[in-house]
Protein backbone atom coordinates (compact mmCIF):
# COMPACT_ATOMS: atom_id res chain seq x y z
CA UNK A 1 0.00 0.00 0.00
CA UNK A 2 2.81 2.29 0.93
CA UNK A 3 6.22 2.52 1.90
CA UNK A 4 7.67 4.99 4.44
CA UNK A 5 11.23 5.89 6.51
CA UNK A 6 10.61 7.05 10.10
CA UNK A 7 11.11 6.53 13.57
CA UNK A 8 9.24 3.39 15.27
CA UNK A 9 6.58 4.97 16.71
CA UNK A 10 5.65 2.10 19.12
CA UNK A 11 6.57 -0.03 21.68
CA UNK A 12 9.72 -1.94 22.41
CA UNK A 13 12.07 -0.25 19.09
CA UNK A 14 10.12 2.91 20.16
CA UNK A 15 12.67 6.03 18.64
CA UNK A 16 14.38 3.85 16.33
CA UNK A 17 14.83 4.49 12.86
CA UNK A 18 12.61 2.20 10.93
CA UNK A 19 11.82 1.79 6.95
CA UNK A 20 8.20 0.57 7.02
CA UNK A 21 5.98 -1.29 3.80
CA UNK A 22 2.84 -1.38 4.47
CA UNK A 23 0.90 -4.57 3.39
CA UNK A 24 -3.00 -4.01 1.69
CA UNK A 25 -5.22 -6.47 3.06
CA UNK A 26 -7.14 -6.58 6.23
CA UNK A 27 -9.80 -9.29 7.24
CA UNK A 28 -9.98 -8.41 10.82
CA UNK A 29 -12.09 -5.37 10.83
CA UNK A 30 -11.11 -3.16 14.35
CA UNK A 31 -13.94 -0.48 14.35
CA UNK A 32 -10.67 1.95 15.59
CA UNK A 33 -8.40 0.84 13.26
CA UNK A 34 -6.22 3.52 12.40
CA UNK A 35 -5.49 2.79 8.62
CA UNK A 36 -8.48 1.68 7.57
CA UNK A 37 -7.62 2.09 3.50
CA UNK A 38 -5.05 -0.75 4.11
CA UNK A 39 -7.85 -3.38 3.96
CA UNK A 40 -8.49 -3.93 0.76
CA UNK A 41 -6.71 -6.54 -1.69
CA UNK A 42 -7.08 -3.91 -4.71
CA UNK A 43 -6.06 -0.72 -5.57
CA UNK A 44 -2.90 -0.27 -4.00
CA UNK A 45 0.27 -0.04 -6.09
CA UNK A 46 2.40 -3.11 -6.87
CA UNK A 47 6.40 -2.92 -6.23
CA UNK A 48 8.37 -6.03 -7.72
CA UNK A 49 10.33 -7.57 -4.20
CA UNK A 50 14.25 -6.23 -5.92
CA UNK A 51 12.40 -3.09 -5.80
CA UNK A 52 11.49 -2.70 -2.04
CA UNK A 53 14.35 -4.58 -1.19
CA UNK A 54 16.70 -2.49 -2.62
CA UNK A 55 14.44 0.60 -1.69
CA UNK A 56 15.27 -0.57 2.34
CA UNK A 57 18.81 -0.84 1.90
CA UNK A 58 19.25 3.08 -0.19
CA UNK A 59 17.35 4.64 3.04
CA UNK A 60 20.66 3.38 5.46
CA UNK A 61 17.96 2.26 7.68
CA UNK A 62 19.22 -1.17 9.98
CA UNK A 63 15.41 -2.48 10.60
CA UNK A 64 12.59 -3.00 8.36
CA UNK A 65 9.06 -2.98 9.93
CA UNK A 66 6.32 -5.03 7.87
CA UNK A 67 2.79 -3.68 8.75
CA UNK A 68 -0.76 -3.76 6.71
CA UNK A 69 -3.32 -3.99 6.79
CA UNK A 70 -2.57 -7.63 8.33
CA UNK A 71 0.90 -8.80 6.85
CA UNK A 72 0.10 -12.15 7.65
CA UNK A 73 -2.88 -12.27 5.00
CA UNK A 74 0.33 -12.93 2.50
CA UNK A 75 3.50 -15.14 2.60
CA UNK A 76 6.30 -13.16 4.20
CA UNK A 77 8.86 -15.59 3.24
CA UNK A 78 10.98 -14.52 0.17
CA UNK A 79 10.22 -11.24 1.27
CA UNK A 80 12.18 -11.11 5.05
CA UNK A 81 14.77 -13.51 3.87
CA UNK A 82 15.72 -11.16 1.45
CA UNK A 83 15.96 -8.20 3.59
CA UNK A 84 18.07 -10.37 6.17
CA UNK A 85 20.46 -11.04 3.43
CA UNK A 86 21.25 -7.24 3.38
CA UNK A 87 21.78 -7.42 7.05
CA UNK A 88 18.81 -5.01 7.90
CA UNK A 89 16.49 -6.77 10.79
CA UNK A 90 12.97 -7.69 9.94
CA UNK A 91 10.28 -6.51 12.09
CA UNK A 92 6.57 -7.40 12.21
CA UNK A 93 3.41 -5.68 13.38
CA UNK A 94 0.54 -8.03 13.67
CA UNK A 95 -2.71 -9.48 14.83
CA UNK A 96 -1.89 -13.41 14.83
CA UNK A 97 -4.90 -13.65 12.86
CA UNK A 98 -3.36 -15.41 10.21
CA UNK A 99 -0.82 -18.12 9.49
CA UNK A 100 2.77 -17.25 10.44
CA UNK A 101 4.98 -17.11 7.70
CA UNK A 102 8.20 -14.91 7.52
CA UNK A 103 11.95 -15.26 9.40
CA UNK A 104 12.09 -12.77 11.85
CA UNK A 105 14.06 -10.60 14.45
CA UNK A 106 10.86 -9.35 15.96
CA UNK A 107 7.84 -9.99 16.37
CA UNK A 108 5.05 -7.53 17.90
CA UNK A 109 1.52 -9.47 18.25
CA UNK A 110 -1.57 -7.00 18.52
CA UNK A 111 -4.53 -9.22 19.68
CA UNK A 112 -7.99 -8.62 18.56
CA UNK A 113 -11.40 -9.25 19.90
CA UNK A 114 -12.87 -9.01 15.69
CA UNK A 115 -10.33 -11.91 15.12
CA UNK A 116 -8.25 -13.77 17.41
CA UNK A 117 -4.94 -14.60 16.89
CA UNK A 118 -3.88 -18.60 16.32
CA UNK A 119 -2.36 -20.31 19.02
CA UNK A 120 0.80 -21.01 16.88
CA UNK A 121 1.99 -16.97 17.28
CA UNK A 122 1.69 -16.50 21.08
CA UNK A 123 4.83 -18.23 22.16
CA UNK A 124 6.72 -16.87 19.41
CA UNK A 125 5.46 -12.62 20.17
CA UNK A 126 8.66 -10.85 21.03
CA UNK A 127 6.46 -7.88 21.98
CA UNK A 128 2.49 -8.08 23.31
CA UNK A 129 0.84 -4.91 22.40
CA UNK A 130 -2.63 -4.12 23.86
CA UNK A 131 -4.78 -1.37 22.82
CA UNK A 132 -7.03 -0.21 25.49
CA UNK A 133 -10.09 1.31 24.20
CA UNK A 134 -12.16 0.28 27.23
CA UNK A 135 -11.68 -1.03 30.78
CA UNK A 136 -12.54 -4.00 30.53
CA UNK A 137 -9.31 -4.48 27.98
CA UNK A 138 -7.12 -4.67 31.33
CA UNK A 139 -8.43 -7.95 32.15
CA UNK A 140 -8.66 -9.09 28.28
CA UNK A 141 -4.86 -8.42 28.02
CA UNK A 142 -4.24 -10.27 30.96
CA UNK A 143 -5.43 -13.13 29.39
CA UNK A 144 -2.82 -12.74 26.23
CA UNK A 145 0.11 -12.06 28.88
CA UNK A 146 -0.57 -15.48 30.52
CA UNK A 147 -0.04 -17.24 27.13
CA UNK A 148 3.53 -15.62 25.86
CA UNK A 149 6.44 -16.11 26.96
CA UNK A 150 8.37 -15.12 30.01
CA UNK A 151 10.53 -13.11 28.15
CA UNK A 152 8.22 -11.08 25.78
CA UNK A 153 7.68 -7.17 26.48
CA UNK A 154 4.15 -6.38 27.42
CA UNK A 155 2.75 -2.79 26.61
CA UNK A 156 -0.69 -0.88 26.85
CA UNK A 157 -1.32 1.35 24.00
CA UNK A 158 -4.10 3.99 24.49
CA UNK A 159 -6.51 3.47 21.56
CA UNK A 160 -6.17 6.72 19.53
CA UNK A 161 -9.16 8.27 19.77
CA UNK A 162 -10.09 7.28 23.38
CA UNK A 163 -6.17 8.39 24.36
CA UNK A 164 -7.13 10.89 27.27
CA UNK A 165 -9.62 8.99 28.82
CA UNK A 166 -7.61 5.64 29.01
CA UNK A 167 -4.27 6.47 29.23
CA UNK A 168 -5.04 7.91 33.37
CA UNK A 169 -6.49 4.52 33.75
CA UNK A 170 -3.43 2.66 32.21
CA UNK A 171 -0.48 4.49 34.32
CA UNK A 172 -2.68 3.80 37.33
CA UNK A 173 -2.91 0.27 35.92
CA UNK A 174 1.03 -0.12 35.30
CA UNK A 175 1.54 1.10 38.93
CA UNK A 176 -0.38 -1.60 40.26
CA UNK A 177 1.08 -4.05 37.48
CA UNK A 178 4.25 -3.24 36.61
CA UNK A 179 5.21 -6.22 34.66
CA UNK A 180 3.26 -3.81 31.65
CA UNK A 181 4.64 -0.90 30.13
CA UNK A 182 3.25 2.37 28.46
CA UNK A 183 3.18 2.75 24.55
CA UNK A 184 1.86 5.66 23.22
CA UNK A 185 2.21 6.38 19.15
CA UNK A 186 4.85 9.48 19.14
CA UNK A 187 4.97 9.31 15.28
CA UNK A 188 0.94 10.79 15.65
CA UNK A 189 2.23 13.39 18.53
CA UNK A 190 5.17 14.51 17.04
CA UNK A 191 3.13 14.56 13.31
CA UNK A 192 5.75 12.10 11.45
CA UNK A 193 4.17 9.20 9.07
C1 LIG B 1 -2.57 -0.63 11.71
S1 LIG B 1 -2.01 -2.04 12.56
C2 LIG B 1 -1.34 -3.05 11.23
C3 LIG B 1 -0.76 -4.36 11.71
C4 LIG B 1 -1.75 -5.43 12.15
N1 LIG B 1 -2.92 -5.48 11.33
C5 LIG B 1 -2.14 -5.21 13.61
O1 LIG B 1 -3.25 -4.75 13.87
O2 LIG B 1 -1.30 -5.50 14.46
C6 LIG B 1 -0.50 -1.46 13.39
C7 LIG B 1 -0.60 -1.22 14.87
O3 LIG B 1 -1.45 -0.12 15.11
C8 LIG B 1 -2.32 -0.41 16.18
N2 LIG B 1 -3.49 0.45 16.04
C9 LIG B 1 -4.35 0.49 14.99
N3 LIG B 1 -5.28 1.44 15.16
C10 LIG B 1 -5.01 2.02 16.34
C11 LIG B 1 -5.64 3.08 17.09
N4 LIG B 1 -6.75 3.71 16.64
N5 LIG B 1 -5.09 3.44 18.26
C12 LIG B 1 -3.98 2.80 18.73
N6 LIG B 1 -3.35 1.80 18.09
C13 LIG B 1 -3.87 1.41 16.91
C14 LIG B 1 -2.59 -1.90 15.99
O4 LIG B 1 -3.09 -2.54 17.15
C15 LIG B 1 -1.22 -2.41 15.64
O5 LIG B 1 -0.47 -2.63 16.82
N1 LIG C 1 5.98 5.89 12.94
C1 LIG C 1 5.14 4.84 12.90
N2 LIG C 1 5.32 3.84 13.79
C2 LIG C 1 4.48 2.77 13.71
N3 LIG C 1 4.52 1.65 14.45
C3 LIG C 1 3.57 0.79 14.01
C4 LIG C 1 2.90 1.39 12.94
C5 LIG C 1 1.93 0.67 12.09
O1 LIG C 1 1.03 1.28 11.53
O2 LIG C 1 2.08 -0.55 11.99
C6 LIG C 1 3.46 2.66 12.76
C7 LIG C 1 3.25 3.76 11.85
O3 LIG C 1 2.31 3.81 11.04
N4 LIG C 1 4.13 4.80 11.97
S1 LIG D 1 -5.96 -5.93 12.37
FE1 LIG D 1 -4.67 -4.11 12.18
S2 LIG D 1 -4.98 -3.34 10.05
FE2 LIG D 1 -6.58 -4.85 10.48
S3 LIG D 1 -8.32 -3.63 11.15
FE3 LIG D 1 -7.21 -4.21 13.03
S4 LIG D 1 -5.71 -2.56 13.40
FE4 LIG D 1 -6.49 -2.30 11.30
MG1 LIG E 1 0.22 3.10 12.28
Amino acid sequence: MEHFYTIQGEGFHQGRAAYFVRLGGCDVGCVWCDVKDSWSFDGHPMMPLDTIVSTIKASNTPLAVITGGEPLMHNLDELTAAIQKEGIATNIETSGSSPLSGSWDWICLSPKKFKAPLPEILPVANELKIIVYNKSDFAWGESFAAQVADTCKLYLQPEWSKADAMTPLIVEYIKQNPKWELSLQIHKYINVP
